[in-house]
């Protein structure tokens, strides 16, 4: 028991009674993806009763780790230690059989089937017949006593990102795992959400009910609920040690190799501006058709970042999709530079507008499409990559795309990789790269663009945002961090069932109020 916190051994003390989830060890684990070395001899120990996080840059191989674990990949060598004894685990399945669960940094429901329908199907009995009465009433007892409720009888489809993160969860519970193991589980829920979710989780793991292997990103979170970390550096161990002996400079020293200065967000003073985006009572529905935007009006301004904050499912991403020629309005006007705006492509080339969407493997990649392909979708047909209008320059593609990996410091073994093989970082960073790299941007729409970056990635895209926004870039800044907002935005709404219900200059916002507009008071 050496090297546990004194929480962590009153915890044990007091919960020694109860059976404890099984201890669980990675020792000497590697892992190859062609010629890409991506964990080279790694071993990590979770002890039982402990709430542990596996940290490291993007690509550093904290996903390669923990799919290992699972059966989904097989490594190369080393060994998985269930209660001390090598076990041979070749399938999520096989993990399960050992109480180890994952929750997946993209989300695994199946859309069109309801919460209850899912859960259901996530069990690994495989009953041919489902007595729907008695799964029904067993979901429902299930979902009263769990730390957190997701309605049973909505299509997945309909659900926020908040919640289905948190049904993701819900899963694992349902499926009885001791061990969970969870892929970056903030990252789309709002600071409260992910405190209120770690917290149920961290009273769980004091009660002797789970541990929790995390990967983060997020040091706060780390800081406020783990008791011990594992540091991942290019595929390599690179520390280890108890939350409450490290700091924050200890964790980022660890993950980099080298001490590194913060550094600012230098905001030049706003001048005189002219609208760039123009959204007039502009209405838009879900996909269930019930409202999700319920006319909104707002100008974005050249030189200014507007900052809209909301609890996710507020119709945030659907009034996105529709900046984003990905969802039509079904009321109001939409203008950029004076012009009406529908978000064709030939419109979003003329008038240079860029958008970053929510879950950019989904939204804004083909993931069986190769880096440098996903790179130039919107160059491919101008020159120097097309040439006569339609013949492909795949050199010129692949060049500009071999720049972009470098500037943006994308990690793929190569510009031919799909883009589908990258990490969920690093995926961002291709997607960010195509967006934000043009010299002619003039509108630049975001979702969430830091959602699974890393801290020092979180830094480049916000010196980015703000660099746009100096060169006189209308920014619209759709984020669940508040933080991040009231950081960048120079003028922040809140939404809240699709209307703006607040609006206030950054310098004159009252968090209390902004916080009391998200929660519909
Ligand atoms: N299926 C795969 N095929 C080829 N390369 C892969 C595959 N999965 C991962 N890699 C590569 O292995 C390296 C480690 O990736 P991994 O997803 O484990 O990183 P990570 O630390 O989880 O990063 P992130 O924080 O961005 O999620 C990366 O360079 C990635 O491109």
């Amino acid at each position: 028991m050496t090297g546990l916190t004194d929480s962590v051994i009153q915890n044990q003390q007091s919960i020694n009674q109860v059976s404890l989830p099984p201890d669980l060890e990675v020792v000497n684990m590697t892992k190859r993806f062609g010629a890409m070395m991506a964990l080279d001899n790694v071993s990590l120990h979770l002890k039982p009763g402990t709430f542990h996080a596996l940290l490291g840059e993007n690509g550093a191989g904290k996903s390669t780790l923990v799919k290992c674990v699972m059966g989904f990949y097989t490594p190369d060598k080393g060994d998985v230690l269930i209660d001390k004894r090598s076990r041979n685990i070749s399938s999520p399945r096989d993990a399960h059989k050992y109480g180890i669960g994952m929750v997946y940094q993209h989300f695994t429901s199946v859309p069109a089937m309801t919460v209850a329908e899912n859960l259901v199907l996530s069990r690994y009995d495989n009953r041919n017949l489902i007595n729907w009465k008695a799964e029904y009433a067993h979901l429902k007892a299930f979902m009263q006593g769990a730390p957190f409720q997701v309605d049973l009888d909505t299509p997945v489809m309909q659900l926020a990102a908040g919640q289905k993160q948190k049904l993701e969860i819900l899963k694992q519970l349902y499926l009885q795992s001791r061990i969970l193991i969870l892929d970056e589980p903030t990252s789309v829920l709002t600071p409260q959400e992910a405190d209120e979710v770690l917290g149920l989780l961290r009273n769980e793991v004091q009660a002797g009910n789970l541990s929790v292997l995390m990967i983060s990103h997020k040091f706060r979170e780390v800081m406020a609920f783990v008791d011990e970390v594992t540091i991942l550096r290019k595929g390599k161990f690179a520390g280890h040690g108890l939350v409450k002996d490290l700091s924050l400079s200890d964790l980022a020293t660890m993950m980099l190799g080298e001490r590194r200065e913060t550094q600012q967000l230098d905001k030049t003073a706003l001048v005189a501006t002219t609208p760039v985006l123009e959204i007039k009572n502009i209405h838009a529905n879900k996909d269930n058709g019930l409202t999700a935007v319920n006319g909104v009006n707002l100008t974005v301004h050249s030189g200014e970042i507007v900052g809209i904050a909301g609890v996710s499912g507020n119709g945030q991403r659907e009034l996105v999709e529709v900046l984003a020629g990905q969802r039509p309005a079904t009321q109001g006007q939409i203008f950029v530079n004076g012009e009406i705006y529908t978000a064709t492509r030939a419109e979003m080339f003329r008038h240079c507008v860029f958008a970053l969407p929510e879950e950019p493997l989904r939204n804004a990649c083909v993931p069986h499409m190769s880096v440098a392909e996903n790179l130039a979708l919107r160059t491919f047909d101008r020159p120097p990559q097309a040439s006569c209008g339609w013949l492909l320059v795949l050199k010129a593609m692949r060049e500009a795309a071999k720049d972009l990996v470098s500037n943006f410091s994308i990690k793929t073994s190569s510009v031919d990789a799909p883009v589908g093989n990258l990490s969920g970082g690093n995926v961002q960073r291709t997607v960010l790269a195509r967006e934000l790299s043009s010299d002619r941007i003039n509108l630049l729409i975001a979702a969430n663009p830091c959602y699974g970056l890393d801290f020092g990635a979180v830094e480049y895209i916000h010196t980015q945002i703000v660099a746009a926004r100096n060169r006189g870039v209308a920014v619209l800044l759709v984020s669940e961090d508040l933080n991040e907002l009231l950081a960048l935005a120079d003028r922040i709404v809140v939404i809240s069932e699709g209307k703006f219900v607040y609006e206030s200059a950054i310098a004159d916002a009252d968090i209390t109020t902004i916080g009391q507009c998200m929660a519909g008071h």
